[in-house]
């Protein structure tokens, strides 16, 4: 059986359960179940703290799991990102009161609160600068208001929390982050079971951002029409009934089907339709 580690609860828990349901898996119905065995598909689901998430991979008593990016980093666990999965995204970044510093060349002597220890001393370092660290669990936006740190470093997605605050983000970004699959390192990259389950995470990210598309068109613009269409491999061309015209199939970005289809209408393409992706391997 292969053991999978999926975040419990936070930013990554909803979306990674809704992937992993999306790509045919059974999911725990009940927030307190800590463990579900999924015997048909031959898998073992562990719900864990997702910051716990890199040490037990590491540790290889699960052979993957679900977190983030920077989660991963900070945790310093000997375990390394295998597959993107393009949700939770964020940034991090040090952010303070304005006029109080600008970046980090400014933080000498200075005490920045975060939950992110490891990735901030880390960076503090690489920068030379010579800063006290202050670790909090969570709300880490207070802590210049309540006078615990004059500056901090948070996750950052719209950039709403920092502002409720009054606080401004300053300096370079430290990281960019999103969920992302991991495995200890070093650990066999052919192992059938964990290439099977990322096929099927691949699945779900193919059959979200694509769309099947459908149109017929005449021969004489059947090069053009492809070029807007080319799909993955190459268009599927079937001929039609009505002389001098055939049908064509191919996969488009969901994002630039309104345009290709505005595209090829003006080219002379009829009968054009789009239709979901449910389920992919490519
Ligand atoms: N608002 C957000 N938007 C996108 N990603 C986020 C957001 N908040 C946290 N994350 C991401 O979620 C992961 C942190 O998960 P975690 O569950 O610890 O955070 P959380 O949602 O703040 O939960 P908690 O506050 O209960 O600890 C990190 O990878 C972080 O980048
Ligand atoms: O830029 P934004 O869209 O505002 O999102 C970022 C905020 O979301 C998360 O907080 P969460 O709500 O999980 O609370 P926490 O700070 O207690 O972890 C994160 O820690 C930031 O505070
Ligand atoms: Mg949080």
């Amino acid at each position: 059986m292969l053991r999978i580690a999926v975040p419990n609860k936070g930013a990554l828990s909803g979306s990674a359960m809704a992937m992993l349901h999306e790509a045919g898996y059974q999911q725990r119905k009940e927030s307190k179940e800590l463990v579900l065995v999924d015997p048909e598909n031959e898998v073992e689901f562990f719900y864990l703290r997702p910051r716990d998430i890199a040490i037990y991979v590491s540790s290889g008593k699960l052979d993957i799991g679900i977190t983030g990016r920077d989660l991963l980093l900070d945790s310093g666990a000997d375990a390394e990102e295998i597959l993107q999965l393009g949700f939770a995204r964020s940034t991090f970044r040090y952010a303070t009161k304005p006029g109080t510093a600008a970046g980090p060349q400014d933080f000498d002597g200075m005490t920045i609160a975060t939950s992110y220890e490891g990735i901030v001393a880390a960076h503090l370092t690489e920068a030379g600068v010579k800063a006290s660290i202050v670790h909090l669990d969570g709300a880490v936006e207070t802590a210049i208001e309540l006078g615990v740190a004059q500056i901090i470093a948070d996750v950052v997605e719209t950039g709403t929390s920092m502002r409720n605050a009054g606080l401004e983000v300053i300096g370079d970004p430290i990281m960019t982050s999103e969920a992302v699959v991991i495995r200890r390192n070093g650990a066999p990259t052919d192992d059938p079971k964990v290439q099977q389950f990322l096929r099927r995470l691949q699945g779900v990210l193919v059959a979200r951002s694509y769309v099947m598309m459908d149109y017929d068109c005449r021969v004489e613009h059947l090069e053009r029409a492809v070029a807007l269409t080319p799909g993955l491999e190459s268009p599927t061309i079937s001929p039609l009934h009505h002389e001098g015209w055939v049908a064509v199939r191919s996969m488009v970005a969901a994002k630039e089907a309104q345009r290709i289809m505005d595209d090829l209408y003006e080219l002379g393409a009829r009968a054009i339709l789009t239709t979901a992706i449910h389920a992919c391997r490519l």
